[in-house]
């Protein structure tokens, strides 16, 4: 029988992170809508290398900021608008060119599955304030206009249907159909954006019409939650697990409340002893952005050691692809999701459904890192750096002996007085990070 919340902090505070989310490891966002159009931002820098002020807004990286890119009316996503739309063209004229006429959702969900990941968070509503899904509260949806499409719908059956959880992201502060004044800094951003009780009542009606239409497993709330309606926040979070028992909140409530930590590239603290995930796209930006081609976007080597860092470090990755406007997903995003799905079949054990280990990511000599997980009393220790064919790697502070979980490799194991040296013959690199299993090595 599952508890029953009632609307008050003590209540929802009892509230445990569910297994399957600390199980998955692995997700994919997906930012989709109307900024796929234009699909354009400069390539500047990663969230939290720089200071968040006017520069960053007028040179934003992040392609689904698009709307306000050229509302600052100045920079080279203003100067791209003027030059290739002309200055009468609004952001809302994209909308018909938006067809998803090659959409096809249950090609996604397959390709998700065979990346090796496990549950999926689609932008519902980004701060453009478009809805992906028929709302009862407003007509600015993708049922009425653009792609005509039951966005969430049709994208959630395809992804259950394949055996992953689905998650829905909605941008609780910023909605620029109710407040649309050029941000150029944070305070803009976060703390006066849609000051209104009339905002806020349409954000709390669209964020419970989302879990009772689709009872996603993750309630992703992005940049805030309206300074007035946090008193309704215990109401929203009792209703919200009370009809989906396994579901799980962010951290992007104002503080008030979380299930897990986040961090967004480099922005954001990340504590092993509590459950965090890492989100960001593969190259600068969450929509598509045609300036990011094979050569802009993280490499397969430094995505499979995002991942191995993040998990062994009590994180889940949440990688985000950004699809076209016909509803293909560029090739080079389904390259390296393909990648990384090759890896985690032959790796997968060490990842999924494993915890943090007492041992703590270290050096080994020679350029070789070192990261553990634990499943149980068994450890997983992960080896990073590998350059020959043969390699001695001493482990220090491991007892036993040692298997691998790719089969095509060959390991010696002796054990010294510093710990496990281990001999590993039959490495190339397009192993990238190996894994070895130490039974009771925990
Ligand atoms: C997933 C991305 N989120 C961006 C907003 N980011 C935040 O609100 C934010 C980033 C962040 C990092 C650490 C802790 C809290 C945090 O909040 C949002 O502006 C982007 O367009 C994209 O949707």
């Amino acid at each position: 029988m599952s508890k029953k919340y009632t609307g008050t902090w003590n209540s929802v505070n009892e509230h445990e992170v569910p297994k399957w989310y600390d199980g998955c490891k692995f997700g994919i966002f997906i930012h989709w809508g109307i900024y796929s159009v234009p699909a354009f931002a400069p390539r500047t820098w990663e969230l939290g290398a720089v200071e968040t002020n006017e520069e960053w807004f007028c040179n934003n990286p992040y392609a689904e900021w698009y709307y306000n890119s050229i509302n600052v009316g100045k920079g080279p996503s203003y100067e791209h608008h003027i030059e290739k739309y002309g200055k009468d063209f609004s952001y809302e004229d994209f909308l018909p060119m938006w067809k998803a006429e090659n959409w096809q959702p249950q090609k996604w969900a397959e390709l998700f599955r065979k990346a090796g990941a496990k549950y999926v968070v689609l932008t519902t509503k980004h701060h453009d304030g478009f809805c992906l899904y028929p709302s009862e509260y407003t007509d600015f949806n993708c049922e009425e206009l653009g792609p005509k499409r039951d966005i969430t719908g049709e994208l959630t059956d395809a992804v259950r249907s394949e055996g992953l959880k689905m998650g829905l992201y909605y941008s609780g502060l910023i909605d620029w159909q109710f407040a649309n004044d050029p941000i150029f800094k944070e305070e803009d951003n976060f703390g006066n954006a849609c000051p209104t009780f009339e905002y806020a009542d349409y954000s709390y009606n669209q964020m419970k019409e989302l879990v009772d239409k689709y009872h996603p497993s993750v309630f992703w709330n992005d940049i805030g939650w309206p300074k007035q309606s946090e008193h309704m926040m215990p109401y929203f979070l009792a209703h919200y697990y009370n009809v989906v028992e396994e579901g799980v909140v962010n951290d992007r409530f104002n503080g008030l409340y979380h299930d897990f930590s986040t961090k967004e590239y480099k922005q954001g603290e990340a504590n092993r002893k509590e459950k965090w995930e890492m989100c960001r796209g593969m190259g600068l930006s969450f929509g598509y952005n045609e300036n990011e081609g094979d050569d802009q976007l993280i490499s397969v080597p430094d995505l499979i050691h995002l991942l191995v860092a993040t998990v062994s470090d009590n994180g889940n990755l949440l990688l985000n692809i950004g699809p076209k406007p016909d509803g293909t997903i560029p090739a080079e995003q389904e390259k390296r999701l393909l990648a990384l799905g090759k890896w985690l079949e032959i790796n997968g054990e060490g990842i999924y459904d494993t915890s943090c280990s007492a041992h703590l990511p270290e050096t080994a000599g020679d350029g070789v890192q070192l990261f553990f997980t634990a499943k149980e009393k068994d450890l997983y220790v992960f080896i990073e750096g590998l350059s020959k064919e043969e390699n001695t790697v001493l482990i220090p502070g491991v007892k036993g002996s040692a298997e691998t979980l790719d089969s095509t490799l060959n390991v010696q194991c002796e054990e010294t007085k510093e710990g496990m040296k281990v001999r590993i013959n039959g490495y190339d690199k397009e192993k990238h990070i190996i894994c070895l299993k130490v039974k009771d090595g925990e």
